[in-house]
């Protein structure tokens, strides 16, 4: 391991462990060196260390994922590298004993929580949408629906039928036709569960009067019009009855608006929002409002889920983009790459500063906002990766308007030595 020598010999206690949940590619690359350079030479921590690339999940039968999950639970704050989830090609590329299902589905799965994702603004990069300019966080619940539907094949005619039996009783309380399939086709079937949305309705209300933003919830509940309305039903009820006194009192509002039509209200606002979306919609409008804002390299991503104890919080913080394949295979070939470290470096400050506040160690809590303004400093001064070149530049950006991987992080380093010998 290399140690930067331009740190100090005085590093910061971590008080209690943090989950480290390692992944694939270009973002695992990237994983060591923010370890190696910007974390271990500053802080004296206990990293709870859980190999989560695609060749140990095989060799484990993916148990390492769940004990990755027990281990947040335990420790209260995991941080997450981008994990390959495999396809078919997947399965041949590495042999795979089977087409193992997607990590961050078991972990939020077991955790059962809302992930809340935020673009990181940054002054000299351009929006692709300019009125963007007051916060956007997309609150997306993190359990259920096609995330952890079954859904299969049927090679002929026939019917699909969906039945539902109560604990205890010998014969189904239900029994719907969900289509007659006239030929071959496929079928998908999903759940999510009451506790689970009033437990999503509570952390999205809490996060609004928290950053003293409206809170606007998306659902397709014409059309879908028992399961998406079920939320909008949950979300108001305990809106009338919990929180509307509270909202009005810090000058917010809620309102449910068809998906459709709050997608557009969202390009046409000025951004200072928190948008509740269900799993899949979470998942790609937060891609869309990261892109839009520069970069999927400039969204921050958090899981926050009710811990075992009454109050008691668990965290997993993360980046909201992939292990970015197509730099990883320049990597392989011994080319330099340019892939923007700064979500997968945010997911470590958003990682430490959960792990601050819940042991009260204010110096940890500002290592991780000086290591995140050592970040958005050196964009600003001009010093950062193709993605956000090009964005200022456009498609030709010139060679010399950015660095490489390894130059951004160095850039970072020194910034952040800069900035914790001041504070
Ligand atoms: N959180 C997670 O664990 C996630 C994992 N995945 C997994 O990641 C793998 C790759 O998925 P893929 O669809 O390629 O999605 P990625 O998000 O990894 O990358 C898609 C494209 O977005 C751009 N991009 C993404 N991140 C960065 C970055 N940090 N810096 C610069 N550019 C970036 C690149 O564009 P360009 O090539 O134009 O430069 C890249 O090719 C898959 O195996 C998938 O399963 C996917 C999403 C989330
Ligand atoms: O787990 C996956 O395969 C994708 C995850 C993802 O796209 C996300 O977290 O936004
Ligand atoms: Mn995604």
């Amino acid at each position: 391991m290399s140690v930067d020598t331009s740190a100090p010999a005085q590093k910061i206690v971590v008080k209690n462990p943090v989950v480290d949940l390692d992944g694939d590619e270009m973002t695992r690359i990237i994983w060591q060196r923010i370890k190696d350079k910007l974390i271990l030479p500053y802080l004296d921590i206990d990293i709870k260390y859980y190999d989560l690339g695609m060749e140990n999940r095989d060799k484990t039968d993916d148990k390492v994922t769940l004990e990755a999950a027990e281990a947040i639970k335990k420790y209260k704050v995991g941080i997450k590298c981008a994990t390959i989830t495999p396809d078919a090609a997947r399965v041949k590329e590495f042999g795979l004993k089977q087409k193992w299902k997607s990590p961050n589905g078991t972990i939020r799965n077991a955790l059962n929580g809302t992930v809340f994702r935020e673009p990181i603004f940054i002054d000299n990069v351009p929006r692709l949408i300019p009125a963007w300019k007051k916060p956007i966080i997309i609150a997306r619940h993190a359990f259920g629906d096609q995330y952890k539907s079954t859904d299969f094949e049927v090679d002929g005619p026939g019917r699909y039928e969906v039945t539902f039996t109560p604990e205890g009783a010998s014969a189904p309380s239900m029994r719907k036709t969900v289509f007659d399939f006239a030929g071959p086709g496929v079928g998908l079937g999903m759940f999510n569960t009451r506790e689970s949305i009033t437990a999503f309705a509570h952390a999205c209300f809490k996060m609004a009067l928290d950053r003293k933003l409206p809170l606007y919830l998306g659902t397709k509940s014409t059309v879908i019009s028992t399961y998406d309305a079920y939320w909008d039903k949950i979300f108001m009820q305990l809106y009338e009855s919990e929180y509307r006194t509270e909202f009005e009192r810090a000058g917010i509002w809620y309102e449910h608006r068809l998906v459709d039509d709050m997608v557009a209200q969202l390009v046409k606002m000025e951004g200072g929002l928190v948008l509740a979306l269900g799993n899949m919609l979470g998942d790609i409008i937060s891609d869309l409002v990261a892109q839009g804002c520069g970069s999927l390299a400039l969204m921050s991503s958090v899981l926050v889920a009710k811990g075992s104890r009454p109050g008691e919080f668990v965290y997993e913080s993360e980046a909201a983009h992939g292990t970015v394949t197509r730099h990883f295979r320049q990597h392989q070939q011994g080319k330099p790459t340019s892939t923007n470290p700064i979500a997968s470096i945010y997911a470590w400050t958003r990682g430490l500063i959960h792990r601050a506040q819940l042991d009260g160690t204010p110096e940890l809590e500002k290592f991780a906002q000086n290591l995140e303004a050592a970040c958005i400093q050196a964009v600003i001064s001009g010093v950062m990766t193709k993605d956000l070149a090009i964005s200022i530049h456009g498609s030709n950006a010139p060679a010399d308007s950015y660095v490489t991987t390894d130059e951004y992080i160095a850039e970072v380093s020194r910034r952040l030595a800069k900035l914790q010998t001041v504070n």
